[in-house]
Order: structure tokens, then C-alpha cells, then sequence
């Protein structure tokens, strides 16, 4: 394990270069990689996991839509897919993929399989760490262990198969064999992250949702929506109010910051934009930055994982999603998005 230092702080980061795919390959040679819930992390890792060649199998809810999309995918009833329980009962390191409400639901018939010497694995802290309220206390004997890969599942397995790897982070939780570490980096090295860096199961919780909340999702969605009403209302075409929001950002200016950082994405714009912006970004800064640490307040207080819990516990929540997933794609802003795309010049 290396130690890198991140602007000032020193971090332990894995990589793959120094915990090889090979190596991975030795810790778990005896291992059954059981992934329970095939939604999106799911297919996203078992799939890396079988192309990786280790010995996995899926479990899931028998002729549900995940069930049929494993089908789909070449699992085999019998073989490799099998319902939850006996995906579990098979499984030396239980990976539970479902959805963080669903654990809740399935937990007992997990807990029962949990024998000792296994390990039970999860793509984020949210059930151990909001255990008040998931009842998710898993039992003395087992190793505990998370690797959250820092991107959608979808993401995880286009950037395998274009030979890149996802970054993760993992956390240990609870090591009853001495070889919980081991298990957990050769586990993330398997599912195809191309490093991992150290964290715990609750900083990965509270950090992981207010990522999401803000910045990553909630955040920008907001603040895309407050620019385009306001150019809208004074008088700017829908086009002009699109690309002057959304598609410069996501087709010229965030491609340089990914590659380069934020000081070369000004310098790579003209010096009017760099005087206005450096003034501008510190009010945005300092107009966010309440409502920033609400949202900290609101996870961290278990305020979060208890509209999550009550919300994805309904019968309907699929349907609800959907519906208000529908909402913002018929939105003029998403509508005038998906002209805007269609015209996006390609290769010729
Ligand atoms: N979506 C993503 O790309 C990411 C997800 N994660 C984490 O990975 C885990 C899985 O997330 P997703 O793949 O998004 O999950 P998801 O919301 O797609 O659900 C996964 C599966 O759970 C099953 N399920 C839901 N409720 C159930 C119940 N009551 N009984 C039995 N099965 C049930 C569904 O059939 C589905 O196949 C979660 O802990 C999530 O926070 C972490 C990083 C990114
Ligand atoms: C993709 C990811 O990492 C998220 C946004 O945290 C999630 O899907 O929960
Ligand atoms: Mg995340
Ligand atoms: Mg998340």
C-alpha cells in the first residue's frame, strides 16, 4: 500500500499495479463471489467479475425485471443465477447490491447464511452506518468490508471494457479471519477499480450522499434549472439559454477541467471570462456554502437515510422515480437539451 500525498495530506492508495489482478486472482482462488441485486451496480460488477474469470454468481428476486435483464445478460437458473437465499447459502463473500432500502427488507435471510469465516461486502456505508435505523448489525465471526466504486455501475463497466478502470474507496468494518484487508482490495481490484483509496463505513455514508445531493446531482441540476429561467425570462431563445448552460459546459469546459484542472479551463478562455468568473465564483461560494452544510446536517443527523428508507420502501417507488424522472426530461430545459444533442456535429 502506498501512501500519496493529496495537497498537503498524506492518504493510503491501492493501485493496481501494485495489488495486480493475479494477485486478486490467489486471495480469492477458493472464494464463491456471491452479488446479490442485479440493478445497476450489480451487472456492473458481477459482470467485470466474470469476464475477470472468478468464480461468481447472482442472486436475485426470482422472475423479477433484474431477474430477467441476468437472464438477459447469460446467467443461468441453477448454474450461476439463483434466488437471494441460496445465492447467500453458496457464497463465501456475500456482495450485497441491492438497493440500500432492500437490504433492509432482505436482511434476515442474509444474516441467516452469514456463517463464520464469510464475508459480507456492500458498495456503501448507508446500512452499517445508519444502523439505528436499518437494523443491519452483522454478526461477530464474518469480515466486513465495503468497496464504494466512485461512479455509476453503468460507468464501472464501459471504462472495463474500454481497458480503464473506475476509481473506489473501501473500508474495513469488522476482520474475524486476519484477512479481511486482503479480501476487501483483491474484491476491488476484481469488480475492475483502477485504485482504491482508505475511508471508513461512515465517512463513505455521509460523504457519499451529500455528493450526490450536491455537487455531483442535486446541485447542478438546481443551478442549471435557476440560469436557464433566468435567460429565459429575459428574452433568450431556448437554444441560447441551453448552450450557454449546459452543452458549453458539458462539451468544452469541463473536459479541460477534467484533464487539467480548473486554473487551465480559465486560462483557456478569454481574459473577460477569467476577470468575471474569479470575482463571481467566490459569491456562488459563499451563497451555497449554508446550504451545503444543511444538507452535511441532514445526513449526518440520519435525516437523509430516513427519507430514503421511508420513500424506497413503498410498493410503488419504481413507478414514483419514474414519473418525476419524466417530469425533468419533458421540462422545456431537458426538451430544448435533446434538440441541442441531436445537432452535436460527429465525425464525418
Ligand atoms: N447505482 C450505482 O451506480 C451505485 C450504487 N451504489 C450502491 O450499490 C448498491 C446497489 O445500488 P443499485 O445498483 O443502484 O441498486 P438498485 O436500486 O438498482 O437495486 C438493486 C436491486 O435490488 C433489488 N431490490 C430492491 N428492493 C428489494 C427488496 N425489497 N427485496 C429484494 N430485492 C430488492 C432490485 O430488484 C434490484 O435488482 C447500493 O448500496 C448503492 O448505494 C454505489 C455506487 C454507485
Ligand atoms: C453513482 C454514485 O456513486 C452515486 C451517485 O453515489 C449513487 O448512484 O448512489
Ligand atoms: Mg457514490
Ligand atoms: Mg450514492
Amino acid at each position: 500500500m502506498g501512501q500519496i500525498n493529496f495537497g498537503g495530506t498524506l492518504e493510503n492508495v491501492v493501485t493496481r499495479q501494485e495489488f495486480t489482478l493475479d494477485k486478486a486472482r490467489e486471495v480469492l482462488k477458493d472464494e464463491v463471489l456471491a452479488v446479490i441485486g442485479y440493478g445497476v451496480q450489480g451487472p456492473g460488477q458481477a459482470l467485470n467479475l466474470r469476464d475477470n474469470k472468478f468464480n461468481v454468481i447472482v442472486g436475485q428476486r426470482k422472475n423479477s425485471d433484474s431477474w430477467q435483464k441476468a437472464v438477459a445478460d447469460g446467467w443461468e437458473e441453477g448454474k450461476n443465477l439463483f434466488d437471494i437465499e441460496e445465492a447467500c447459502q453458496r457464497g463465501t463473500i456475500v456482495m450485497n447490491l441491492l438497493s440500500d432500502a432492500g437490504q433492509i427488507h432482505t436482511w434476515d435471510t442474509v444474516k441467516a447464511q452469514l456463517t463464520k469465516g464469510k464475508a459480507l461486502y456492500f458498495s456503501h456505508g448507508f446500512g452499517v452506518a445508519f444502523n439505528q435505523k436499518t437494523s443491519i448489525v452483522p454478526p461477530a465471526g464474518i469480515d466486513v468490508f465495503l468497496v464504494a466504486p466512485k461512479g455509476s455501475g453503468t460507468s464501472l463497466r464501459t471504462l472495463f471494457l474500454e481497458g480503464c478502470g473506475l476509481n473506489s474507496s473501501y473500508a474495513i468494518y469488522q476482520d474475524a479471519t486476519g484477512r479481511a484487508e486482503q479480501r476487501a482490495l483483491a474484491v476491488g481490484i476484481a469488480i475492475g477499480s483502477g485504485y482504491m483509496f482508505e475511508t471508513t463505513f461512515q465517512k463513505e455514508a455521509y460523504s457519499d450522499l451529500t455528493g450526490e445531493r450536491g455537487v455531483l446531482m442535486g446541485a447542478i441540476a438546481g443551478i442549471f434549472e435557476a440560469q436557464y429561467n433566468v435567460l429565459r425570462g429575459k428574452g433568450h431563445t431556448p437554444s441560447e439559454a441551453f448552450n450557454e448552460t449546459v452543452e458549453e459546459l458539458t462539451q468544452s469546459l469541463m473536459p479541460l477541467v477534467a484533464n487539467n484542472g480548473m486554473d487551465w479551463m480559465y486560462a483557456n478562455c478569454s481574459t473577460t471570462a477569467q476577470r468575471g468568473a474569479l470575482d463571481w465564483k467566490d459569491k456562488f461560494r459563499d451563497a451555497t456554502t449554508p446550504v451545503f452544510e444543511n444538507l452535511y446536517e441532514s445526513v449526518a443527523s440520519g435525516r437523509e437515510a430516513e427519507i430514503v428508507i421511508e420513500a424506497n420502501s413503498k410498493k410503488d417507488y419504481r413507478a414514483k422515480l419514474e414519473e418525476e424522472l419524466k417530469e425533468l426530461r419533458e421540462s422545456e430545459l431537458w426538451q430544448a437539451g435533446a434538440e441541442v444533442r441531436k445537432l452535436r456535429p460527429s465525425k464525418s
